[in-house]
This record gives structure tokens, sequence and C-alpha cells, in this order.
């Protein structure tokens, strides 16, 4: 149904750039603030200055995961290693919090001033999703996740919602862990193996992968269609309108002409089933 083998009776859509465009707003706000704060430390230390990639970067050491460790990730990569201070630390601190508060009053004021845009193909899915009544959750590392979602007026097509401040509140691990889709699954009342997790980034599809979910597509909108199946993804898709006429997944077949493909994307195949080594797939119904 809906592209997905038989056995998924529900939908775990991770937010920031599966649902809504919002996954870019992240990235901008990030990169101004790694940027500013390695210009500050070159010019402190007198080593030179490499910026923040908003391409490689990024989608290894930010996308898709809690707001800290993005920042002790990337930082890291770098050799840096600052205190990690407390969530209320202040923007200005150099902690691993503070840095991560700086970037949060850019994506603030960004989402303030240009508000939020969905992906219209996530949404005809959601609603396909829906009246085929397979069951909906949103499973975001954001602690803006629950604002995002009001401003896209999604919520009416979701059930429950994990973000980052339930994350928080409840010590779950941040994506590639899988605890926050295993919350996500607890919270629609199916086990992960009935579950497909619907992810952009790569900590997210590995954390699809790492929880045994019964099928991991990786929605690609950036050009990283192999990483993805790297990671974990079964599927790769560059729009989830693409899903909606797709025969049963578990058939083995490629498709190259998919509906509702995104334009932006264009680069033949996108469509691609994965065979993982060691992973049952029903053939589909
Ligand atoms: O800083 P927030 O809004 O809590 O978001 C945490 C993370 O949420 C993820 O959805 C984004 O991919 C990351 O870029 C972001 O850092």
């Amino acid at each position: 149904m809906l592209g997905l083998p038989a056995h998924v009776t529900a939908c775990l859509f991770d937010l920031d750039g599966v649902l809504t465009q919002t996954a870019r707003v992240h990235n901008a706000a990030w990169t101004e603030t790694f940027n500013a704060f390695l210009r500050q430390r070159a010019t402190a230390t007198g080593e030179p200055y490499r910026p923040f990639d908003p391409g490689p970067d990024y989608h290894r050491y930010v996308d898709g995961r809690p707001r800290a460790d993005g920042v002790r990730a990337f930082l890291a990569s770098r050799g840096i290693v600052l205190p990690e201070g407390t969530p209320d630390d202040p923007p200005d601190a150099d902690t691993v919090n503070g840095v991560g508060n700086r970037k949060n009053v850019l994506l603030r004021e960004q989402l303030r001033t240009n508000g939020v845009d969905v992906y219209p193909g996530s949404v005809r899915y959601l609603k396909a999703a829906t009246a085929a009544g397979l069951r909906r959750a949103v499973v975001t590392a954001s602690a803006n996740g629950p604002a995002v979602i009001a401003a896209a007026g999604l919520e009416p097509y979701l059930e429950a919602r994990v973000d980052g401040l339930l994350a928080r509140a409840e010590g779950l691990r941040g994506k590639p862990h899988p605890d926050t889709f295993l919350a996500g699954a607890k919270l629609l009342g199916v086990a992960p193996a009935q579950a497909a997790v619907f992810e952009d980034a790569l900590a997210g599809v590995a954390a699809g992968r790492a929880g045994g979910f019964g099928y991991v597509v990786g929605v690609d909108r950036v050009g990283q269609a192999d990483e993805l199946r790297a990671h974990g993804a079964d599927v790769v898709v560059t729009d989830l309108a693409e899903l909606l006429d797709r025969e049963p997944a578990g058939l083995g077949r490629e498709s190259t002409g998919a509906a509702g493909r995104s334009s932006r994307l264009d680069r033949g195949p996108v469509v691609r089933d994965r065979k993982p080594a060691g992973r049952d797939r029903e053939a589909g119904a």
C-alpha cells in the first residue's frame, strides 16, 4: 500500500526535509553560526579559517541530530572541544549549548520572517496515508518541531509527535540512535517491524536501520541517494509522491518514471529498491 510492504501499518515521518522545507533553513542557520565561531577562533589562534561546508559538514555531522549533538560532532571533526554548558546557556556562551543557542536565535528569526513551506508531495502522501488508515507520527530531533508543525498546518494528519523537547525530557538518545523512532512506534501502539521510517538525513536512515523498522524510505533532497542507501535506506525517492502510484514495495523492481518527481532534483532513475543483506522482505501484496 502506498509503495510500502504489506506488513507496514504505520508511518514515522521525520519533519525537517521530509514534510517541511526547513532542513535548508536549519542548514543556513548552522552555516552562519559555525562560520562566525570559526572566524573568531582563527583570529584568536592565528590558524587558517576553514569555513563550515553546508554540504558534507552539515550532512555528516549535524543533519537529523539533536542540537547539542550537532555542535559537538562538527567541532570534534575540527579537533575542537568546548565545555558542555547547559541548555539555558546564553547564546554568546562559548559552550556546546551556547553555540547551539546562537543558531537557534537565527533559526527562529528565519522562521518568523519567512514562515514554513511544506513539500506538496509529502502533504499528498500524508493525506493518502490518513485515508488508507495507516497510523502516522512525526519524529524529529528539533525542539522547534511543534512550532514548525503548527506553522505548516500538519497537525490534523499526525496522531503522535516525538520532538527534541520530549527526547530531552525522557532522556532519549538522538538519531542515529533509534530511541526517538522507537518512542514514536510505541506512541502509535505498533511494533517497529510494522512501521516505515521516512528520513532525509543520514543519521535518520541509520536510526531506522538500527531500530529494526519494517521499511526505511530515504528521501533524497540534495543528491545523496547512495549515502542514504549506505546508511540504511531500503528505497530512495526524491519526493514522497513517487510512492503513491508505485506497486507494493518488495517486488525488487526499479522504477524511473515516478509521478510527482521533483524537477529540481531530476537526475534520471530516482527510485530503486534495495534488498539489504540479511533482511527478510515480504514480496508485497
Ligand atoms: O535546534 P533544533 O530546532 O532543536 O533542531 C535540532 C536539529 O533538528 C533536525 O531536524 C535538523 O535536521 C538539524 O539541523 C537540527 O539541528
